[in-house]
């Protein structure tokens, strides 16, 4: 019995057990208090029920395709509501007052965890970064993408055009066929050539390893971001799905890495050999044109140093943004077009009135007047954003609509839905670009239309965005009439990192002269 009594006096409680005990009582005190906090502050918005525990995290396993109608269904709670995802709250804003207070902020800037997938392959660049990274990379990168500099890519938006319109002759029997790829790969060689400067022909070879790994990779981001399952990286490593996802990973970096290496050395080598020679292009008074690449090899030498990864994680972010979004945006336009007739028709006849029938290059002053094609694209835009929803990680609480919404929370915008509220858009089904002529827009409010964001951390790519579809739309419908073979009613829509019809996008083609 001796034995027992020295083991008991051992473990007998000492002061330093109580501190300690009590400090986790305390502690878990405190976060239950906070918890319930949180649940009692969201818990005064509308939204589903939910399951306890587990809250609606059933409801949101299911198809790709329905995976957008539940969130579309949870939006109709209200223009501010809520969902439990197992213990996450979600705030899902559709109304225009909640989502200035939001896009406007200066304090909301921060991504949400979904964007944490996007981080092997991107790092921090623009999109993903945040703080003072993302404040002055945004001040550095904002000349690369003024008016001037975008003049230099209208060259390559139309010989793009050129080479998708010769490939879309050859479908252009009346026969129905898919035209979203066509428009995906020009979009592709668009953004390598004036993101990266390289020419990798995909409208050619679309079985290159780099444009394979391109789409691979942007399919298996969003399926684990559409999977809980597949979050925790074990789970992603046990899947199968993370050595892929490295593979296509390093085909990609390989690729931006070495050109930034030849570029960087094109680069200094060109600096030396500035005041002894002029190249042949400026003995004739030719500007070489830049990629954004290039700026950004300019502004590492002579506003702030870059490194070659911190150059790369801005040219993959180009990449990745620059080209699904644009192609989406195109391939919508020509199904709501194709779908509208009479429409059509006021379109071609814009065309016909800057063109005359002729197949000339498309220049800045033709963008200028091809105002009802650009009220079209910006219709397009409102009825299928190209990013259906946006979402920002609470650091500190905020005020939305009268709710107090606590600090920790996942606010989306979901822009879909924002740009259907018949208030600011009566009949919001129907396409209508007359909506954005000036005097129709002028009562509408500010954040009532948001395709590319809103306030310090809109699309920085926005005007090059508008541009490339201005030309890449307009070479399609000055060949072709266009129409579209699926109905409204059974259209089918995936809204992952990019909004796109479940089916693609069949159409039948036409060549002009024959009508
Ligand atoms: C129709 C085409 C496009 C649409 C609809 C679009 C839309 C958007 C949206 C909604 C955001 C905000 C994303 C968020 O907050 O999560 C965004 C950000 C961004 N976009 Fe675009 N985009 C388009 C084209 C482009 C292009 C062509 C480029 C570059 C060449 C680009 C580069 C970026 C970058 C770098 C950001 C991050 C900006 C920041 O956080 O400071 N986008 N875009």
């Amino acid at each position: 019995m001796t034995w027992l009594r020295t083991e008991l006096l051992r473990w007998a409680p000492t002061d330093l057990h109580y501190v300690f005990l009590t400090s986790i009582l305390a502690l878990t005190l405190f976060w239950l208090f906070r918890r319930q906090r949180k649940i009692s502050m969201i818990e005064k918005i509308p939204g589903p029920k939910g399951l306890p525990i587990l809250g609606s995290a059933l409801d949101v396993n299911v198809a790709p395709s329905e995976l957008f109608v539940k969130l579309c269904d949870f939006c109709e709670y209200g223009r501010v509501a809520k969902v439990w995802i197992g213990p996450q709250p979600y705030l899902l804003i559709s109304g225009a007052r909640a989502a200035e207070v939001i896009l406007s902020s200066q304090k909301h800037l921060d991504k949400s965890r979904d964007y944490s997938f996007l981080h092997p392959w991107l790092g921090t660049g623009l999109l993903t970064s945040t703080g003072t990274k993302w404040h002055s990379r945004r001040k550095l990168l904002t000349p690369a993408f003024h008016f001037k500099i975008l003049e230099d890519f209208v060259e390559v938006f139309n010989q793009q055009s050129s080479v998708m319109v010769q490939r879309l002759q050859k479908k252009a029997d009346g026969n129905t066929f898919d035209i979203f790829p066509y428009i995906t790969l020009c979009a592709l060689d668009v953004i390598c050539e004036t993101a990266m400067g390289r020419v990798v022909g995909a409208q050619a070879d679309s079985d290159s390893e780099y444009v394979k790994a391109l789409y691979r990779i942007g399919s298996l981001v969003q399926q684990r971001q559409a999977r809980p399952w597949l979050q925790p990286d074990l789970f992603f490593k046990l899947s199968g799905y993370q050595k892929e996802h490295d593979a296509c990973l390093k085909v990609l970096h390989d690729f931006s890495n070495d050109t930034i290496r030849s570029r960087r050395f094109e680069y200094l080598e060109g600096k030396k050999n500035e005041d002894q020679n002029t190249t042949e292009d400026e003995a004739i008074g030719k500007k070489k044109r830049l990629a954004f690449l290039d700026l950004l090899l300019e502004y590492s030498e002579t506003v702030s140093r870059l490194s070659n990864e911190d150059i790369r994680e801005e040219v993959d972010t180009f990449m990745f943004e620059g080209h699904d979004t644009t192609a989406a945006a195109i391939n919508w336009s020509l199904y709501l077009i194709g779908s509208n007739p009479e429409i059509q028709a006021r379109v071609h006849e814009e065309l016909d009135s800057i063109f005359g029938g002729s197949d000339r290059p498309i220049t800045m002053a033709d963008l200028r007047e091809m105002k009802l094609t650009e009220n079209c694209i910006k219709e397009a835009l409102r009825l299928f954003p190209s990013v259906p929803s946006l979402a920002r990680e609470l650091k500190e609480d905020a005020v939305i609509d009268d709710y107090r919404i606590p600090t920790g929370t996942t606010v989306t915008v979901v822009t879909y839905c924002l740009h259907r509220d018949p208030e600011q858009f009566p009949n919001p089904e129907v396409f209508d670009p007359d909506r954005f002529l000036p005097e129709n827009c002028k009562s509408r409010h500010p954040y009532a239309y948001v395709p590319f964001s809103a306030g310090p951390r809109n699309c920085i790519g926005q005007k090059f965005a508008l541009m490339e579809e201005k030309i890449l739309l307009s070479h399609i419908l000055r060949s072709f009439r266009v129409e579209s073979t699926v109905k409204r009613e059974d259209l089918r829509l995936i809204g992952e990192l990019v909004l796109r019809p479940e089916n693609g996008n069949p159409v039948k083609l036409l060549p002009r002269e024959a009508h």
